[in-house]
Protein backbone atom coordinates (compact mmCIF):
# COMPACT_ATOMS: atom_id res chain seq x y z
CA UNK A 1 0.00 0.00 0.00
CA UNK A 2 1.56 3.08 -0.77
CA UNK A 3 1.53 6.17 2.16
CA UNK A 4 -0.32 8.70 -0.02
CA UNK A 5 -2.70 8.45 -2.53
CA UNK A 6 -4.64 10.35 -5.60
CA UNK A 7 -7.99 12.53 -5.07
CA UNK A 8 -9.93 15.18 -6.50
CA UNK A 9 -10.54 17.43 -3.94
CA UNK A 10 -12.92 20.68 -2.99
CA UNK A 11 -11.93 23.39 -1.09
CA UNK A 12 -14.24 26.12 -0.55
CA UNK A 13 -12.68 29.83 -0.27
CA UNK A 14 -15.48 32.78 0.35
CA UNK A 15 -18.16 32.05 -1.75
CA UNK A 16 -16.04 30.34 -4.70
CA UNK A 17 -14.99 26.35 -4.46
CA UNK A 18 -11.59 25.48 -5.60
CA UNK A 19 -10.64 22.10 -7.05
CA UNK A 20 -7.46 20.09 -7.39
CA UNK A 21 -6.86 16.53 -7.83
CA UNK A 22 -4.28 15.80 -4.81
CA UNK A 23 -1.84 13.40 -2.82
CA UNK A 24 -3.49 13.09 0.38
CA UNK A 25 -3.06 10.25 3.69
CA UNK A 26 -4.77 7.83 4.54
CA UNK A 27 -5.57 9.75 7.79
CA UNK A 28 -7.59 12.17 5.63
CA UNK A 29 -10.16 8.85 5.04
CA UNK A 30 -13.18 8.71 7.38
CA UNK A 31 -14.23 6.15 9.36
CA UNK A 32 -15.58 3.09 7.42
CA UNK A 33 -15.51 -0.58 7.95
CA UNK A 34 -14.11 -1.51 4.36
CA UNK A 35 -11.40 0.24 2.71
CA UNK A 36 -12.09 -0.36 -0.91
CA UNK A 37 -9.18 0.45 -3.62
CA UNK A 38 -11.23 2.48 -6.35
CA UNK A 39 -10.67 1.70 -9.85
CA UNK A 40 -13.85 3.48 -11.02
CA UNK A 41 -16.39 6.21 -10.56
CA UNK A 42 -18.68 7.43 -12.88
CA UNK A 43 -19.92 11.68 -13.12
CA UNK A 44 -23.94 12.48 -12.43
CA UNK A 45 -25.88 15.59 -12.02
CA UNK A 46 -25.61 15.64 -8.37
CA UNK A 47 -21.48 15.66 -8.65
CA UNK A 48 -21.93 18.79 -11.20
CA UNK A 49 -24.43 20.59 -8.55
CA UNK A 50 -21.45 19.38 -5.74
CA UNK A 51 -19.03 21.00 -7.18
CA UNK A 52 -21.35 24.48 -7.10
CA UNK A 53 -20.76 26.82 -4.20
CA UNK A 54 -24.46 26.76 -3.45
CA UNK A 55 -25.29 23.49 -4.77
CA UNK A 56 -26.71 22.23 -1.86
CA UNK A 57 -25.01 19.25 -2.00
CA UNK A 58 -21.34 19.21 0.16
CA UNK A 59 -22.04 19.99 3.87
CA UNK A 60 -18.49 20.85 5.11
CA UNK A 61 -15.04 21.88 3.21
CA UNK A 62 -12.22 19.84 2.07
CA UNK A 63 -14.26 17.27 0.42
CA UNK A 64 -14.11 14.59 -2.01
CA UNK A 65 -17.04 14.31 -4.11
CA UNK A 66 -18.11 11.52 -6.42
CA UNK A 67 -21.68 9.82 -5.73
CA UNK A 68 -20.34 6.52 -7.43
CA UNK A 69 -17.54 3.98 -7.25
CA UNK A 70 -16.63 0.31 -8.23
CA UNK A 71 -13.58 -1.27 -6.69
CA UNK A 72 -11.49 -3.70 -4.62
CA UNK A 73 -11.78 -4.65 -0.96
CA UNK A 74 -8.16 -3.73 0.90
CA UNK A 75 -9.35 -4.64 4.54
CA UNK A 76 -12.70 -4.98 6.21
CA UNK A 77 -14.11 -5.09 9.73
CA UNK A 78 -17.52 -6.20 7.99
CA UNK A 79 -17.75 -9.96 8.13
CA UNK A 80 -19.53 -9.96 4.89
CA UNK A 81 -16.72 -8.69 2.65
CA UNK A 82 -13.25 -9.77 2.94
CA UNK A 83 -10.18 -8.26 0.88
CA UNK A 84 -10.22 -8.69 -3.17
CA UNK A 85 -13.86 -8.74 -3.16
CA UNK A 86 -15.22 -6.41 -6.02
CA UNK A 87 -17.93 -4.13 -5.31
CA UNK A 88 -19.80 -1.01 -5.93
CA UNK A 89 -21.30 1.68 -3.93
CA UNK A 90 -23.99 4.32 -5.64
CA UNK A 91 -26.10 6.77 -3.05
CA UNK A 92 -26.27 7.13 0.79
CA UNK A 93 -23.98 9.71 2.19
CA UNK A 94 -21.10 8.84 -0.88
CA UNK A 95 -20.16 12.17 -2.29
CA UNK A 96 -22.45 14.02 -0.21
CA UNK A 97 -21.28 14.07 3.69
CA UNK A 98 -19.08 11.32 3.33
CA UNK A 99 -15.71 11.09 1.10
CA UNK A 100 -16.38 9.85 -2.20
CA UNK A 101 -15.60 7.91 -5.41
CA UNK A 102 -13.38 10.62 -6.95
CA UNK A 103 -10.42 9.21 -5.29
CA UNK A 104 -8.29 6.08 -5.19
CA UNK A 105 -9.63 4.51 -2.29
CA UNK A 106 -12.20 5.16 0.20
CA UNK A 107 -13.71 3.94 3.61
CA UNK A 108 -16.93 2.93 4.30
CA UNK A 109 -19.75 1.33 5.92
CA UNK A 110 -20.50 -1.75 4.74
CA UNK A 111 -24.12 -1.65 4.47
CA UNK A 112 -23.53 0.71 2.01
CA UNK A 113 -21.67 -2.18 -0.52
CA UNK A 114 -23.29 -3.82 -3.65
CA UNK A 115 -21.39 -7.25 -4.54
CA UNK A 116 -20.37 -6.63 -8.43
CA UNK A 117 -23.50 -8.01 -10.17
CA UNK A 118 -22.27 -11.38 -12.13
CA UNK A 119 -21.76 -10.75 -15.65
CA UNK A 120 -20.30 -6.83 -14.86
CA UNK A 121 -17.20 -5.06 -14.92
CA UNK A 122 -15.65 -2.96 -12.49
CA UNK A 123 -15.55 -0.26 -15.19
CA UNK A 124 -19.76 -1.26 -16.80
CA UNK A 125 -20.98 -1.34 -13.56
CA UNK A 126 -20.21 2.45 -13.28
CA UNK A 127 -21.35 2.90 -16.90
CA UNK A 128 -24.34 2.20 -14.98
CA UNK A 129 -23.76 4.25 -11.79
CA UNK A 130 -26.12 6.16 -10.14
CA UNK A 131 -27.97 7.39 -13.63
CA UNK A 132 -28.22 3.93 -15.03
CA UNK A 133 -30.16 2.39 -11.38
CA UNK A 134 -32.37 5.08 -11.59
CA UNK A 135 -33.38 4.20 -15.01
CA UNK A 136 -33.72 0.34 -13.71
CA UNK A 137 -35.52 1.73 -10.61
CA UNK A 138 -37.88 3.75 -12.48
CA UNK A 139 -38.67 1.20 -15.02
CA UNK A 140 -38.94 -1.36 -12.12
CA UNK A 141 -41.49 1.11 -10.40
CA UNK A 142 -43.49 1.86 -13.58
CA UNK A 143 -44.37 -2.14 -13.88
CA UNK A 144 -45.14 -2.71 -10.35
CA UNK A 145 -47.31 -0.19 -11.05
CA UNK A 146 -49.11 -1.91 -13.78
CA UNK A 147 -46.85 -0.76 -16.78
CA UNK A 148 -46.11 -3.68 -20.01
CA UNK A 149 -44.85 -3.40 -23.41
CA UNK A 150 -48.08 -4.21 -25.19
CA UNK A 151 -49.64 -0.88 -23.02
CA UNK A 152 -48.56 1.74 -25.77
CA UNK A 153 -45.81 3.95 -25.62
CA UNK A 154 -43.31 5.08 -22.90
CA UNK A 155 -41.92 8.98 -23.38
CA UNK A 156 -38.36 9.08 -21.79
CA UNK A 157 -37.69 12.74 -20.99
CA UNK A 158 -33.77 14.35 -20.71
CA UNK A 159 -33.25 11.15 -23.74
CA UNK A 160 -29.46 12.33 -24.32
CA UNK A 161 -28.69 12.17 -20.42
CA UNK A 162 -27.45 9.85 -17.74
CA UNK A 163 -30.64 8.70 -17.08
CA UNK A 164 -32.36 9.19 -19.67
CA UNK A 165 -29.82 7.03 -22.21
CA UNK A 166 -29.96 4.29 -20.01
CA UNK A 167 -33.58 4.51 -19.92
CA UNK A 168 -33.79 4.27 -23.47
CA UNK A 169 -31.50 1.35 -24.00
CA UNK A 170 -33.38 -0.99 -21.16
CA UNK A 171 -36.62 -0.16 -22.19
CA UNK A 172 -36.03 -1.10 -26.31
CA UNK A 173 -34.02 -4.61 -24.56
CA UNK A 174 -37.33 -4.79 -22.84
CA UNK A 175 -39.16 -4.62 -26.18
CA UNK A 176 -41.35 -1.39 -25.27
CA UNK A 177 -42.03 1.50 -28.08
CA UNK A 178 -40.00 3.86 -26.57
CA UNK A 179 -40.36 7.97 -27.22
CA UNK A 180 -37.42 9.60 -26.74
CA UNK A 181 -37.48 13.30 -25.84
CA UNK A 182 -34.61 16.27 -26.57
CA UNK A 183 -33.31 19.07 -26.71
CA UNK A 184 -30.43 17.83 -28.84
CA UNK A 185 -30.98 17.36 -32.56
CA UNK A 186 -27.49 16.07 -32.90
CA UNK A 187 -28.02 13.20 -30.70
CA UNK A 188 -31.08 11.92 -33.11
CA UNK A 189 -29.18 9.12 -34.30
CA UNK A 190 -27.23 8.00 -30.93
CA UNK A 191 -30.82 7.69 -29.66
CA UNK A 192 -32.38 5.68 -32.62
CA UNK A 193 -29.32 3.30 -32.42
CA UNK A 194 -30.22 2.62 -28.71
CA UNK A 195 -33.58 1.86 -29.23
CA UNK A 196 -35.99 4.56 -29.33
CA UNK A 197 -38.39 4.10 -32.01
CA UNK A 198 -39.40 8.08 -32.57
CA UNK A 199 -37.13 10.83 -31.33
CA UNK A 200 -39.17 14.33 -30.37
CA UNK A 201 -38.16 17.84 -29.34
CA UNK A 202 -38.65 19.44 -25.58
CA UNK A 203 -41.13 21.51 -27.50
CA UNK A 204 -42.90 18.78 -28.61
CA UNK A 205 -43.45 17.33 -24.99
CA UNK A 206 -44.46 21.05 -23.68
CA UNK A 207 -46.81 21.62 -26.84
CA UNK A 208 -49.30 18.32 -26.12
CA UNK A 209 -49.79 20.29 -22.52
CA UNK A 210 -53.49 21.02 -21.53
CA UNK A 211 -54.35 22.83 -18.66
CA UNK A 212 -56.80 19.50 -18.16
CA UNK A 213 -56.80 16.64 -19.57
CA UNK A 214 -55.07 16.15 -23.16
CA UNK A 215 -54.38 13.43 -25.57
CA UNK A 216 -53.88 9.96 -23.81
CA UNK A 217 -50.29 8.77 -25.52
CA UNK A 218 -48.35 7.48 -22.57
CA UNK A 219 -48.63 4.28 -21.25
CA UNK A 220 -46.10 5.06 -19.27
CA UNK A 221 -43.18 7.98 -18.86
CA UNK A 222 -39.73 8.36 -17.13
CA UNK A 223 -38.77 11.59 -15.97
CA UNK A 224 -35.46 12.57 -14.70
CA UNK A 225 -36.41 16.15 -15.60
CA UNK A 226 -39.19 17.71 -13.72
CA UNK A 227 -40.69 21.33 -14.05
CA UNK A 228 -42.72 22.26 -16.94
CA UNK A 229 -42.02 19.16 -19.13
CA UNK A 230 -43.87 16.93 -16.11
CA UNK A 231 -46.52 19.39 -16.05
CA UNK A 232 -46.81 18.52 -18.94
CA UNK A 233 -46.41 15.08 -19.45
CA UNK A 234 -49.32 14.51 -16.87
CA UNK A 235 -52.42 15.60 -18.94
CA UNK A 236 -50.94 13.32 -21.75
CA UNK A 237 -50.76 9.67 -19.71
CA UNK A 238 -52.87 6.90 -20.40
CA UNK A 239 -55.72 5.71 -18.18
CA UNK A 240 -53.93 3.92 -15.82
CA UNK A 241 -50.36 4.82 -16.58
CA UNK A 242 -47.94 5.95 -14.65
CA UNK A 243 -44.97 9.05 -14.62
CA UNK A 244 -41.83 7.95 -12.61
CA UNK A 245 -40.04 11.04 -11.69
CA UNK A 246 -36.62 11.04 -10.45
CA UNK A 247 -34.83 14.53 -11.70
CA UNK A 248 -35.36 18.12 -11.87
CA UNK A 249 -32.99 19.63 -14.83
CA UNK A 250 -35.77 21.49 -15.85
CA UNK A 251 -36.90 23.04 -12.78
CA UNK A 252 -38.46 21.83 -8.66
CA UNK A 253 -41.65 23.62 -9.66
CA UNK A 254 -44.57 21.69 -11.25
CA UNK A 255 -48.02 22.37 -12.10
CA UNK A 256 -50.85 20.18 -12.57
CA UNK A 257 -54.32 19.44 -11.69
CA UNK A 258 -56.18 16.95 -10.53
CA UNK A 259 -58.12 15.93 -13.63
CA UNK A 260 -55.64 13.05 -15.21
CA UNK A 261 -55.69 11.79 -11.37
CA UNK A 262 -59.07 11.23 -10.67
CA UNK A 263 -60.30 10.71 -14.37
CA UNK A 264 -57.68 8.67 -15.68
CA UNK A 265 -56.13 6.77 -12.26
CA UNK A 266 -52.78 7.65 -13.37
CA UNK A 267 -50.23 8.04 -10.83
CA UNK A 268 -47.04 9.78 -10.06
CA UNK A 269 -44.21 7.64 -8.66
CA UNK A 270 -41.15 9.48 -6.84
CA UNK A 271 -37.57 7.39 -7.47
CA UNK A 272 -35.50 7.62 -5.40
CA UNK A 273 -32.21 5.78 -6.08
CA UNK A 274 -30.10 7.15 -2.43
CA UNK A 275 -31.59 5.64 0.46
CA UNK A 276 -33.45 2.95 -1.96
CA UNK A 277 -33.57 -0.19 0.81
CA UNK A 278 -31.27 -2.74 0.64
CA UNK A 279 -33.24 -5.51 -0.54
CA UNK A 280 -34.81 -2.92 -3.61
CA UNK A 281 -31.64 -2.20 -4.87
CA UNK A 282 -30.17 -5.92 -5.25
CA UNK A 283 -33.33 -6.58 -6.98
CA UNK A 284 -32.98 -3.83 -9.32
CA UNK A 285 -28.96 -4.86 -9.98
CA UNK A 286 -30.23 -8.30 -10.08
CA UNK A 287 -32.68 -6.82 -13.24
CA UNK A 288 -29.56 -4.88 -14.50
CA UNK A 289 -27.55 -8.05 -15.05
CA UNK A 290 -30.33 -10.06 -16.73
CA UNK A 291 -33.41 -8.62 -18.55
CA UNK A 292 -32.78 -4.94 -17.94
CA UNK A 293 -29.34 -5.35 -19.27
CA UNK A 294 -28.45 -3.07 -21.85
CA UNK A 295 -25.11 -4.51 -22.73
CA UNK A 296 -25.00 -3.85 -26.62
CA UNK A 297 -25.78 0.24 -26.11
CA UNK A 298 -23.53 0.47 -22.66
CA UNK A 299 -20.48 1.45 -24.65
CA UNK A 300 -21.87 3.45 -27.27
CA UNK A 301 -23.59 5.89 -24.68
CA UNK A 302 -20.20 6.03 -22.89
CA UNK A 303 -16.90 8.02 -22.44
CA UNK A 304 -14.27 7.96 -19.82
CA UNK A 305 -11.97 10.24 -18.36
CA UNK A 306 -9.32 10.74 -15.92
CA UNK A 307 -9.69 12.32 -12.25
CA UNK A 308 -7.95 15.27 -13.87
CA UNK A 309 -10.86 15.78 -16.81
CA UNK A 310 -13.41 15.97 -14.26
CA UNK A 311 -13.73 19.77 -14.25
CA UNK A 312 -14.50 19.62 -18.09
CA UNK A 313 -17.19 16.80 -17.67
CA UNK A 314 -19.02 19.06 -14.68
CA UNK A 315 -19.04 21.91 -16.64
CA UNK A 316 -21.10 20.19 -19.91
CA UNK A 317 -23.67 18.70 -17.33
CA UNK A 318 -24.34 21.56 -15.37
CA UNK A 319 -24.28 23.38 -18.60
CA UNK A 320 -27.07 20.74 -19.96
CA UNK A 321 -24.49 19.50 -22.44
CA UNK A 322 -23.65 16.33 -21.27
CA UNK A 323 -24.39 13.21 -22.96
CA UNK A 324 -24.47 9.60 -22.09
CA UNK A 325 -22.57 8.36 -19.37
CA UNK A 326 -18.96 9.40 -18.37
CA UNK A 327 -17.03 6.94 -16.59
CA UNK A 328 -13.47 7.80 -14.49
CA UNK A 329 -10.84 5.58 -14.50
CA UNK A 330 -9.94 6.43 -10.87
CA UNK A 331 -6.65 4.31 -10.88
CA UNK A 332 -4.87 5.33 -14.05
CA UNK A 333 -2.15 8.13 -13.76
C1 LIG B 1 -28.62 11.19 -7.11
C2 LIG B 1 -29.67 11.89 -6.60
C3 LIG B 1 -30.05 13.13 -7.12
O1 LIG B 1 -29.50 13.58 -8.12
S1 LIG B 1 -31.34 13.99 -6.34
C4 LIG B 1 -31.27 15.60 -7.03
C5 LIG B 1 -30.11 16.36 -6.45
N1 LIG B 1 -30.39 16.80 -5.13
C6 LIG B 1 -30.77 18.06 -4.86
O2 LIG B 1 -30.86 18.90 -5.77
C7 LIG B 1 -31.04 18.40 -3.44
C8 LIG B 1 -30.20 19.57 -3.01
N2 LIG B 1 -30.69 20.04 -1.73
C9 LIG B 1 -31.52 21.09 -1.63
O3 LIG B 1 -31.85 21.75 -2.60
C10 LIG B 1 -32.02 21.42 -0.25
O4 LIG B 1 -31.23 20.76 0.70
C11 LIG B 1 -33.51 21.03 -0.03
C12 LIG B 1 -34.39 21.88 -0.97
C13 LIG B 1 -33.77 19.53 -0.32
C14 LIG B 1 -33.90 21.29 1.41
O5 LIG B 1 -33.38 22.52 1.81
P1 LIG B 1 -34.10 23.49 2.89
O6 LIG B 1 -33.12 24.57 3.20
O7 LIG B 1 -35.43 23.86 2.36
O8 LIG B 1 -34.38 22.61 4.17
P2 LIG B 1 -33.46 21.83 5.19
O9 LIG B 1 -32.06 21.71 4.70
O10 LIG B 1 -33.71 22.46 6.52
O11 LIG B 1 -34.14 20.38 5.15
C15 LIG B 1 -35.53 20.20 5.42
C16 LIG B 1 -35.75 18.74 5.74
O12 LIG B 1 -35.43 17.95 4.60
C17 LIG B 1 -34.38 17.04 4.92
N3 LIG B 1 -33.50 16.90 3.75
C18 LIG B 1 -32.60 17.80 3.30
N4 LIG B 1 -31.97 17.30 2.23
C19 LIG B 1 -32.46 16.08 2.01
C20 LIG B 1 -32.22 15.06 1.06
N5 LIG B 1 -31.28 15.20 0.09
N6 LIG B 1 -32.91 13.91 1.13
C21 LIG B 1 -33.84 13.73 2.07
N7 LIG B 1 -34.14 14.67 3.03
C22 LIG B 1 -33.45 15.81 2.99
C23 LIG B 1 -33.65 17.64 6.10
O13 LIG B 1 -32.98 16.66 6.86
C24 LIG B 1 -34.83 18.27 6.85
O14 LIG B 1 -35.55 17.27 7.57
P3 LIG B 1 -35.36 17.09 9.15
O15 LIG B 1 -36.33 16.02 9.48
O16 LIG B 1 -35.69 18.43 9.75
O17 LIG B 1 -33.93 16.70 9.36
N1 LIG C 1 -33.90 10.74 -7.69
C1 LIG C 1 -32.72 10.14 -7.81
O1 LIG C 1 -32.35 9.22 -7.07
C2 LIG C 1 -31.83 10.59 -8.90
C3 LIG C 1 -32.05 11.77 -9.49
N2 LIG C 1 -31.29 12.17 -10.55
C4 LIG C 1 -31.64 13.44 -11.15
O2 LIG C 1 -32.05 13.20 -12.49
C5 LIG C 1 -31.69 14.31 -13.29
C6 LIG C 1 -30.91 13.83 -14.49
O3 LIG C 1 -29.68 13.28 -14.09
P1 LIG C 1 -28.62 12.80 -15.20
O4 LIG C 1 -29.34 12.07 -16.27
O5 LIG C 1 -27.49 12.18 -14.50
O6 LIG C 1 -28.18 14.24 -15.77
P2 LIG C 1 -27.67 14.64 -17.23
O7 LIG C 1 -27.12 16.00 -17.11
O8 LIG C 1 -26.84 13.55 -17.81
O9 LIG C 1 -29.02 14.69 -18.08
C7 LIG C 1 -29.95 15.70 -17.90
C8 LIG C 1 -30.86 15.78 -19.12
O10 LIG C 1 -31.81 16.81 -18.90
C9 LIG C 1 -31.90 17.58 -20.09
N3 LIG C 1 -32.39 18.91 -19.75
C10 LIG C 1 -31.69 19.95 -19.21
N4 LIG C 1 -32.48 21.03 -19.09
C11 LIG C 1 -33.70 20.67 -19.56
C12 LIG C 1 -34.95 21.37 -19.74
N5 LIG C 1 -35.09 22.64 -19.39
N6 LIG C 1 -35.99 20.69 -20.27
C13 LIG C 1 -35.86 19.39 -20.63
N7 LIG C 1 -34.71 18.68 -20.50
C14 LIG C 1 -33.65 19.32 -19.99
C15 LIG C 1 -30.49 17.59 -20.63
O11 LIG C 1 -30.46 17.91 -22.01
C16 LIG C 1 -30.09 16.13 -20.38
O12 LIG C 1 -30.54 15.30 -21.41
C17 LIG C 1 -30.94 15.29 -12.38
O13 LIG C 1 -31.84 16.25 -11.91
C18 LIG C 1 -30.49 14.42 -11.23
O14 LIG C 1 -30.32 15.14 -10.05
C19 LIG C 1 -30.29 11.41 -11.06
C20 LIG C 1 -30.00 10.21 -10.50
C21 LIG C 1 -30.69 9.74 -9.31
Amino acid sequence: MPDRFRAFILRKQGETVTYEVEQVPFSMLPEGDVLIDVEYSSVNYKDGLAFQPHGKIVKSYPFIPGIDLSGIVVRSKDPRYRAGDRVLVTGYELGVSHFGGFSEYASVPGDWLVPLPQGFSLKSAMAIGTAGFTAALSIHRLEASGLSPSNGPVLVLGASGGVGSVAVAMLAKRGYEVVASTGKTSEHDLLHRIGAGEVISREAVLEDSKPGLGKQRWAGVVDPVGGRSLSAVLSCVQYGGSVATSGLTAGTEVSATVYPFILRGISLLGIDSVYCPMEQRLQVWDRIAGDLNPEESLDSITNVIRLEELPETLHQLMEGKHIGRTVVAVSSQ
